[in-house]
């Protein structure tokens, strides 16, 4: 009975501060209606000026009803349970109050706390995914990102500063549903307008981390902690580095931060912000956050595998050969390559130059043909030749330089037609200089719009993409020969292998980015030739179809291809190979940079390589660095286990401290015979399915994960199976396991993929072995015993 009446009380006063709330909400949303009016009667009054018809007019109409149209949408999008956090202060050092109409001082007034640890609130602020002032501007509602909203993140029981309680408010549209109070001052009597101030619940954090988990990602604002705050709101001065253990909140700090930058300094973020992903399935898992913030126009979240336009890489590379890939070893032999593709090996049955007379018609195009050895042209009524040796002394002339291939095939071109010229004996000819130059440029029309020479020029010199190159480098032999000195014969064989394969790896787009930049963008396409009158008169070199890229033609293209952004943002950096920290350094060579990672989940196996690359990548600027030591994902029991495979991983290494405990203890299954391990998966999988509400990951090692999916199918949406590398990044309510043996031994880093398979669980976790797995009685794995 006693027990009831105390329930009864409770809820009487969690009922009243939900009815406080509502008030409150109530006032915002009255306020946002009268706001989006306004915004509507602005886009409506904009239309109209559109009937002024002059140009001015019209054009202040665009820009008006541009802006409109973004205020409107931004209301709209955010009116959906944007109020979520409030807090109560004491009164401050000074009474001054801020840009943003809140008091900005941090710590309390001298005489805000009475001796009898009594004290009286101050001020009382609302937090919101965006700001809402009232008709005299006062805040009704402060954006999480404005600094008046720091203490709200940053207040802790041990610096509380001025906060008193911090309250998270569940709602949903126009609804209060719930509050979580966290007291900041426990010992103090607060009073709010007399009434002694109540706490509700056990605080919004443990609440938001025990909830089921979907397949996507929440935006974590209502219960950012302290540690995090500070690198969300690092100023973004050079390159600001994040390093933290598996669900420490890395990504998500990430993703606020994205949206904090763009609120604190629009206008230089103007430029993009580039979020880089290891995998397209944390992509898709994290998609939604930054929608939910508010934000989404300004910041591209791209998968590493997605980061050159028009390929997606789909393949998986074995590790020894992705080892090969992503070392800046390959820097060499692209080098080598993008040079030596310009010489195609000749083939039996093609012609053997590209020897055409003046005034013929142009062979059809032949099988693939050889790099032409002979160049024949009739120029001024003469024959002209260049042979093999002419032409090789030429092309090691114009190689000399450093330039990207493609842009040196002007200089190609210039040099073979000084050698013709000079075999014509034309030079001589005349020792007036100006009579020479007209000769001599005349000369260079007749040869440099002959078929013959251009077909020669496009078989001697190709534009090659990087796809061709690549595509060449699948020829061991010739590989090998771009390779010489730098990988082995077994090296060149399987790095030639994976290549002859139609589809690309993660590893490969990297590989294509480099060569884009040691080839060079190749000039526009050239419109096929064909016989035009116009081309009999002089001065008409605009409407040539040789011509020169025009300046303003090369400064549009620039633009279309311009791929800089104002800031990077790296997701489990410790993951990329060197050829990608390239990759992604050319993306933001003016860029501010934020980097997080863990080395203790690399799944590269040499980390010192690829801090070397990063170190490239991010030049000398300088770096502030944070670390995130609380894990939010992982129960204790469940990060207890995981803490053994990281002492064999990276002994020495700490690891993050979990928040909380559900009792639940990791689940072991032994499976003695090898046949009876899919059996027993999936009836492992099932039982989660029953025990959680959320979502079911089956971590399996890659070369099992289409076996896994296929047997897991029946299981519907909420079971997904993975391969070890897949599983990063991402979490499910409960995981299961699959054979920590064969995880570990499927690379050099493959105990510190089994570490990020482990961590992978919010509730529970099953770890089913096999025979590999040298389970105990218990069917605790050999890797996972004490
Ligand atoms: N302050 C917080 N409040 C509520 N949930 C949080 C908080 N911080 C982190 N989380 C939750 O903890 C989980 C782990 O976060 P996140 O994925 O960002 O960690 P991570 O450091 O990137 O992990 P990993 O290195 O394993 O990929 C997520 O579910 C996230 O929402």
């Amino acid at each position: 009975m006693a027990a009831q009446e105390a329930d009864g009380v409770v809820d009487t006063v969690r009922d009243r501060e939900i009815g406080v709330e509502q008030e409150h909400l109530d006032r915002v949303y009255r306020r946002l209606e009268e706001k989006i009016h306004e915004a509507e009667f602005l886009m409506h009054d904009a239309a109209q000026r559109g009937h002024v018809g002059t140009p001015g007019a019209l054009a202040e109409r665009d820009a008006q009803v541009f802006r409109a149209g973004i205020h409107l949408n931004r209301l709209n999008n955010e009116f959906e349970d944007f109020l979520f956090g409030r807090i109560d202060l004491l009164y401050g050092k000074d009474g001054k109050k801020g840009p943003d109409g809140a008091y900005t001082s941090v710590e309390p007034a001298e005489d805000a706390l009475r001796p009898d640890n009594t004290a009286d609130i101050g001020e009382t602020l609302h937090i919101g995914r965006i700001g809402v002032l009232d008709s005299d501007y006062a805040p009704l509602v402060i954006d999480w990102r404005a600094p008046a909203a720091a203490p709200f993140y940053r207040s802790t029981p041990v610096d509380p500063g001025r906060v008193v309680r911090r309250r998270v408010i569940r709602s949903k549209g126009r609804r209060v549903l719930g509050v979580e109070d966290d007291l900041m001052r426990p010992e103090l009597t607060a009073y709010l307008e007399g009434e002694e101030l109540p706490a509700i619940g056990d605080g919004a954090l443990m609440a938001a981390l025990g909830q089921a988990r979907s397949h996507t990602m929440r935006d974590i604002v209502s219960s950012i902690q302290a540690e995090q705050d500070l690198v969300i709101r690092a100023p973004a001065a050079s390159v600001t580095y994040v390093e933290g253990g598996p669900g420490t909140g890395k990504t998500a700090v990430a993703l606020h931060r994205a949206a904090y930058l763009l609120y604190q300094d629009r206008r230089r973020y103007a430029g993009g912000i580039l979020i880089v992903s290891p995998t397209p399935l944390l992509v898709s898992y994290t998609e939604g956050v930054l929608p939910s913030l508010g934000e989404e126009g300004q910041v591209a979240i791209r998968a590493v595998g997605s980061l050159v336009d028009g390929v997606e890489a789909t393949a998986y590379d074995e590790p020894a050969v992705a080892r090969i890939k992503g070392s800046s070893r390959m820097l060499k032999v692209l080098r080598k390559a993008a040079r030596g593709a310009l010489e195609a090996p000749a083939q039996a049955a093609a012609p053997a130059d590209g020897q055409l007379e003046l005034g013929e018609e142009p062979e059809a195009p032949a099988a693939p043909a050889g790099t032409p050895t002979r160049l024949r042209v009739v120029a001024f009524g003469r024959r002209l030749e260049l042979e093999a040796d002419d032409l090789r002394r030429i092309r090691e002339n114009v190689l000399g330089g450093t330039a990207p291939v493609n842009l040196l095939r002007p200089r190609a071109r210039r040099l073979l037609l000084d050698a013709l010229y000079s075999r014509s004996g034309a030079g001589s000819r005349h020792s007036d200089p100006e009579l020479a130059a007209e000769l001599r440029s005349s000369f260079d029309e007749d040869v440099s719009t002959e078929d013959s020479f251009l077909s020669f020029l496009d078989a001697w010199w190709p534009e090659l993409t990087p796809r061709q190159v690549l595509d060449a480098m699948a020829d061991e032999k010739r590989l090998s020969r771009w390779a010489r000195r730098v990988l082995n014969p077994g090296e060149v064989r399987r790095l030639a292998r994976s290549l002859r394969r139609d589809a690309y790896s993660v590893h490969d787009v990297a590989l294509l980015d480099e060569l884009n930049t040691l080839l060079g963008a190749p000039a526009r396409p050239r419109k096929k030739r064909e016989y035009d009158p116009l081309d009999q008169l002089t001065g008409l070199e605009e409407l040539m179809p040789v011509r020169e890229e025009t300046q303003r033609e090369r400064a549009e293209r620039l633009a279309a291809e311009r791929t800089e952004y104002a800031h990077v943002i790296v997701d489990e950096a410790q993951d990329l190979t060197p050829m990608q920290w390239r990759m992604i350094g050319r993306r933001g060579r003016h860029a501010t940079w934020t980097v997080v990672g863990d080395p203790a989940q690399s799944s590269w196996s040499t980390p010192d390589e690829a801090a070397e690359a990063r170190d490239e990548a991010l030049g000398t600027r300088p770096r502030r660095r944070f670390e995130l030591t609380v894990n939010y994902r992982n129960p204790a029991e469940i990060a207890e286990l995981a803490a053994k495979v990281l002492a064999l991983a990276m002994p020495g290494k700490e690891s993050p401290r979990a928040v909380r405990s559900t009792g639940v203890e990791p689940r072991f299954v032994a499976v003695p015979e090898r046949d009876a391990l899919p059996r027993t998966v999936h009836a492992e999988a099932a039982r989660l399915l029953e025990r959680v509400d959320g979502t079911v990951g089956v971590v399996v090692a890659m070369n099992r994960r289409e076996q896994a999916a296929r047997l897991l199918a029946d299981l519907g949406d909420r079971v997904v199976a993975l391969g070890s590398l897949e599983a990063k990044g991402l979490e499910y309510d409960a995981t299961v396991v699959v054979s920590p043996a064969e995880i570990a031994d499927e690379s050099p880093a493959g105990l510190r993929v089994l570490y990020v398979a482990l961590t992978r669980a919010t509730q529970q976790l099953t770890v089913v072995s096999g025979p590999r797995d040298v389970p105990d009685a218990d069917g605790v794995p050999d890797l996972l015993r004490d």
